[in-house]
């Protein structure tokens, strides 16, 4: 029988404003503002306009705070240890305010967040606190830092990372492929600093920027991962990804071997594919036949490919390695790779199991690993189930973007929970 474990907290009923400190030992004082007004004189104002829930994560307990409906939730941080208020910098899509919330620790990284009264795709929400991709960003902006992602059901497949030397057909292998399968893929647009060759579409084929522009985004934290390219900087912003999973498409980054391994180091799980020439001299042909590049700037771009390919082909940084000689070949083994080989059609697409409606969530508890929600919505009363398990303990990625592999099933009494439960943990 599993042990009921964990704390939950509640924005709506149990906020910080209501209650009194009725806190027991080993666990983190529940404030109510009074006492926050005395207790801490830091120079911020730590009267809350809001309601919040609050989760405790060793000497910190997180307060996210809703203001009114449609305004993005806050974060605020109160750390035991020096009795202050901070305000984290924070990064990724923040979800919307709707009608209150419920928050619960789970892998003592981050903090699941149910939502109420909000659609399927918007109701589940991890705040990353102690992640490691939260732990690099605290130390690259040196301050106390917090990452959103959405929660997705299931294991929507991996974004699709395709690096390889300039000039290789990279390009012209990803528009075979969202040709053949545009409701299935989607291209990553990235930015960068050089100029448009003719036919390139701003916001199609690249968002062109000013470098300033660019460096400040940078700094903000808005890209996923960025590279000095032939001279110029090139980079898939966080919001470039999102923009693709959003439309329930498969994303396809075409970037470079640098900016290969800062996504292979951040949190976004994806496959990685290298893209290799038959010979240097075939690869110098293709660049020149292209005819968008100065000679200064082919000559540029072949120095760059021996490092490339070398780097490319050693470095156990690829999944997969693909010589594209014929085109036509080259496609077919892409394909293959992708188990997009055989009879499939367009219309083929895994998609991921159909969330359950949560929208008045109104306790939720965690139980070992899985969270059990107990929820009221006209579907599941028509099925007789008001109980939603989700199982939180084989979660993949992270920020930026998506935390993927919930798994969710409706239950209609604790004892089949009990049951759903352990059902999953050995499914
Ligand atoms: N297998 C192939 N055989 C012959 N030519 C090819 C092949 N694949 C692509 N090409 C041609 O090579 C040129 C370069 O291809 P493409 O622009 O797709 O390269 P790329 O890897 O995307 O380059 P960059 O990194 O500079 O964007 C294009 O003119 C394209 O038509
Ligand atoms: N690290 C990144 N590299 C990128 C990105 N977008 C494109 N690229 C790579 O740059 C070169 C040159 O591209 P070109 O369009 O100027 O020929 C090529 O290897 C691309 O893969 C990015 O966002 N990040």
């Amino acid at each position: 029988m599993p042990l009921l474990s964990g704390k939950f907290s509640d924005s709506a009923s149990g906020s910080i404003l209501n209650r009194r400190n009725n806190f027991s030992m080993g666990e983190a004082p529940a404030f109510f503002v009074d006492d926050l007004q005395q207790v801490f004189s830091n120079g911020f104002d730590p009267k809350p306009k809001v309601s919040e829930s609050e989760t405790t994560v060793g000497d910190k307990i997180y307060a996210i705070g809703e203001a009114h409906e449609g305004l993005a939730l806050s974060t605020r941080i109160f750390d035991n240890s020096t009795g202050e208020w901070v305000i984290p910098a924070v990064l990724g899509t923040k979800p919307e305010a709707g009608k209150g919330h419920s928050a619960v620790l789970v892998n003592e990284d981050r903090i699941l967040i149910i939502k109420r009264g909000s659609t399927p795709d918007d109701c589940i929400w991890f705040l990353e606190v102690d992640t490691e991709f939260v732990r690099e960003q605290k130390k690259t902006l040196g301050t106390e830092v917090v990452a959103w992602s959405r929660g997705v059901i299931g294991d929507a497949n991996k974004p699709i990372v395709i690096s390889g030397p300039s000039g290789v057909g990279k390009g012209t292998l990803i528009s075979k492929l969202m040709k053949e399968f545009p409701s299935m893929f989607g291209f990553s647009v990235s930015h960068t600093t050089r100029a448009p060759r003719d036919k390139e579409i701003n916001g199609v084929h690249y968002h062109f920027t000013e470098r300033s522009v660019m460096e400040k985004e940078i700094k903000d934290v808005k890209f996923l991962e960025f590279a000095n390219v032939h001279g110029n900087l090139y980079g898939t912003s966080i919001e470039a990804v999102e923009v693709v999973a959003d439309a329930g498409k498969r994303c396809i980054l075409d970037i470079d071997v640098q900016g290969a391994r800062s996504v292979r180091a951040s949190s976004l799980e994806a496959i990685f594919i290298f893209i290799c020439p038959p010979s240097f001299e075939e690869l110098e042909k293709r660049l020149r036949a292209r005819g968008t590049e100065t000679e200064e700037q082919i000559q540029k771009r072949l120095r760059n490919a021996e490092a490339e390919l070398e780097q490319g082909q050693s470095s156990g940084l690829f999944d997969h390695i693909l010589v594209n000689d014929d085109l036509d070949k080259c496609y077919e083994n892409l394909k293959k790779l992708l188990d997009l080989d055989g009879n499939v059609a367009d219309t083929f697409s895994k998609p991921s199991p159909k969330p359950v409606e949560l929208p008045i969530g109104h306790s939720v508890l965690k139980i070992n690993e899985k969270v059990v929600i107990s929820c009221r919505t006209q579907e599941l009363e028509k099925a007789s189930k008001n109980l939603i398990v989700l199982d939180v303990s084989s979660l993949k990625g992270g920020a930026p973007g998506r935390t993927r592999g919930l798994k969710m099933r409706a239950m209609d009494s604790f004892s089949d929970v009990v049951n759903g439960i352990n059902q999953l943990t050995h499914s």
